[in-house]
């Protein structure tokens, strides 16, 4: 039986002095010898992903001792990925995730708790404690602060759903009247909670409740709905229970390994490529299974993209679908429960809420279950209020939508595409792969051929578009922007979204060694790997070269020949210190980024920093 890890400052004659500062914070002899479950909370007044969680730790806490257990909340940081876009701030965001991951293990380890419960939300948050959970390997249970509502405007005079992108693309859109544009940044972000499309935060919540970390309904119950605060609650109980499954009765299918297992990670992916999740999460499931001490690589990611179909559409992929529309449909256990029909979720793999996730989606699959309280459950609505309080509303649809030939979630055989919606290419561009989110991609640009327009960072590549110096059938091609050249891999949701603003969404591709939002959609092909700044073939492109994208054949080529690109490559060796570096870019780079940018591994190693050599 594994004895408490809080043990070690909870009890003996020498721990005296830690017992005392213990019975500083609240804590009486009744609690030394009972569970200590940590509580990381994300709050913060900079993210509306993270407004609302403020009395949420606390909400948990209460939960946790009355189930027996001691509560010791902390914080950790929270970068809002759409205020800091754009600019400089971009390049804190991915390291921002690895800052996350460690301040959730100091905490944890320095203090010895015995079990966690992560309060986590948008893009980097849910990565960055995934990652310290994996880590950790102790008792550990996600609640995510939920999505927020879609906002109502008027797009070309009819009132339609829409999100902070529609507001992006109007903006840099001279077509778009300036009353529009303000109507959309007027009501684009309604509420508190994570971006309201398939973007990178709701997509790390949905793997999340996939893995079975997450309680069902974990990445689609709104952040308004008063439904999630019964995921709160039951987080706190649910920590405590499986805490005590571990500690008193040796029960080690309850930790994150045993649960995040290959299978797991295998169920995480398949529900990503059959819902066309951000591209984000091939970067962060690649960093969370090495925290796991996983082999679980690229090329699994492309083994799953060919046979996993894409059953599920929402936004960016289609204009009007929200995560609140997928929720109505029956959530991420509707998606898991029709991907389990057609044999593609691993049923046996354990969870924290159920035996299996495959007794999970008995349960909760509406199109199985029947139970008045699921059915009810799913037709948690938006309240269509402007808010920031968490829980504030209780509308419900007056009925769901189970329609698996055309609704929001389809079976196999009405699938949108029978391979799915993300894709891994590779070729003498990209020798260790690059990722593109097919579900975001115009039939009839899969195929494309272009002339690279090359540029050495996102801002020139900015400026061209919206400076009309980029044209129909160019590669915008945006190098040493990964996440050792940025440092730190940005969001290219600017250039993508004003190539839409100027009508070149479907004729221009965009390829970089940086990565995308979950906003961004059309033929953006991110992650090329190796990066220009690790001496990756990006790094060679001359402006007019020919890139070749296939993505029915998951295949990139430059079309230059061999020897001209040998050629090429001694000259860049030959410049020494100022090889595989940036020409011309004026960027500060501040010391806390170097640090990150020093240990960084490529995209396809999840950009996690390789310590080894130390
Ligand atoms: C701002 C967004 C849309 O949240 C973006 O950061 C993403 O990655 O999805
Ligand atoms: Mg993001």
């Amino acid at each position: 039986m594994p004895q408490l890890r809080s043990r070690t400052t909870t009890h003996g004659r020498n721990m005296a002095g830690a017992r005392g500062l213990w019975r500083a914070t609240g804590m009486t002899d009744a609690d030394f010898g009972k569970p200590i479950i940590a509580i990381a909370n994300s709050f913060t007044q900079f993210v509306p992903g993270h407004v609302h969680l403020k009395d949420l730790g606390q909400l948990v806490a209460g939960e946790v001792v009355a189930a027996g257990g001691v509560a010791k909340e902390f914080n950790t940081i929270a970068v809002d990925d759409g205020i800091a876009m754009g600019h400089a701030g971009m390049l804190y965001s991915l390291p921002s995730r690895e800052v996350i991951a460690d301040a959730v293990e100091y905490m944890v380890n320095a203090h010895c708790a015995d079990a966690l419960v992560c309060i986590s939300n948008c893009d980097k948050i849910t990565p960055g404690m995934l990652m310290a959970a994996l880590r950790l390997n102790i008792p550990t249970v996600f609640v995510s602060g939920g999505p927020m509502e879609a906002g109502k405007a008027p797009v070309h005079g009819e009132i339609r759903s829409v999100d902070l992108i529609d507001a992006m693309v109007a903006a840099a859109d001279d077509r778009v009247s300036d009353a529009e544009v303000e109507a959309l940044e007027q009501n684009a972000c309604p509420t508190c909670g994570s971006c309201s499309g398939m973007f990178t935060a709701n997509s790390m919540n949905c793997l999340v409740e996939a893995l079975g970390l997450g309680l069902p309904g974990n990445g689609t119950v709104l952040a308004t709905h008063a439904d999630r605060k019964a995921l709160f609650l039951r987080a706190g109980r649910t920590a405590v229970e499986i805490a005590k499954r571990w500690y008193e009765q040796d029960d080690a299918s309850v930790l994150p390994r045993n649960i995040a297992t290959f299978e797991g990670f295998e169920n995480a992916i398949a529900l990503d490529i059959a819902m066309g999740g951000s591209t984000n999460t091939v970067l962060h499931l690649l960093a969370a299974a090495y925290e796991g001490g996983l082999d679980f690589t690229m090329a699994d990611i492309d083994r799953m993209s060919r046979r996993v179909p894409h059953l599920c559409k929402v936004a960016p992929s289609s204009a009007t679908v929200h995560i609140e529309d997928v929720h109505r449909a029956g959530g991420i256990m509707g998606i898991l429960g029709e991907l389990d029909r057609a044999g593609l979720l691993h049923r046996d793999v354990p969870t924290v809420h159920a035996p299996t996730i495959g007794a999970a989606v008995d349960r909760w699959d509406i199109t199985r279950a029947n139970d008045a309280d699921i059915a009810e459950f799913y037709a948690a609505a938006p309240g269509g209020v402007r808010t920031t309080q968490a829980f504030s509303q209780a509308s419900r649809y007056t009925s769901l939508d189970r329609d698996r030939v055309g609704g929001i979630i389809r079976n196999k055989e009405n699938a949108f595409s029978q391979d799915g919606g993300l894709a891994v290419l590779y070729g003498n561009l990209a020798v260790d792969g690059c990722i593109v989110k097919t579900a975001g991609v115009d039939p009839a640009a899969l195929t494309f051929t272009g002339k690279a327009r090359v540029f050495e960072s996102q801002d020139d590549a900015v400026s061209a578009i919206l400076g009309n110096r980029v044209a129909a059938g160019d590669v915008v091609l945006i190098r040493y922007e990964g996440p050792r050249g940025g440092p730190g891999m940005q969001e290219m949701l600017y250039p993508t979204s004003y190539l839409k603003s100027k009508g070149l969404g479907k004729v221009c591709a965009l390829v970089t060694d940086g990565r995308f939002s979950g906003g961004s959609s059309g033929l953006s092909i991110g992650h090329i790997s190796p990066e220009a700044a690790e001496g990756g073939t990006i790094g060679l492109v001359e402006e007019g070269d020919r890139i070749v994208i296939d993505i029915p054949n998951r295949s990139i080529h430059l079309d230059v020949e061999t020897v001209e690109l040998d050629r090429r490559r001694d000259a860049m060796k030959a410049k020494g210190a100022k090889a595989w570096k940036p020409v011309a870019r004026d960027r500060k780079v501040s010391g806390a980024l170097k640090a990150y940018a020093y240990f960084a591994t490529s995209a396809s190693r999840g950009a996690v920093r390789d310590t080894s050599g130390i």
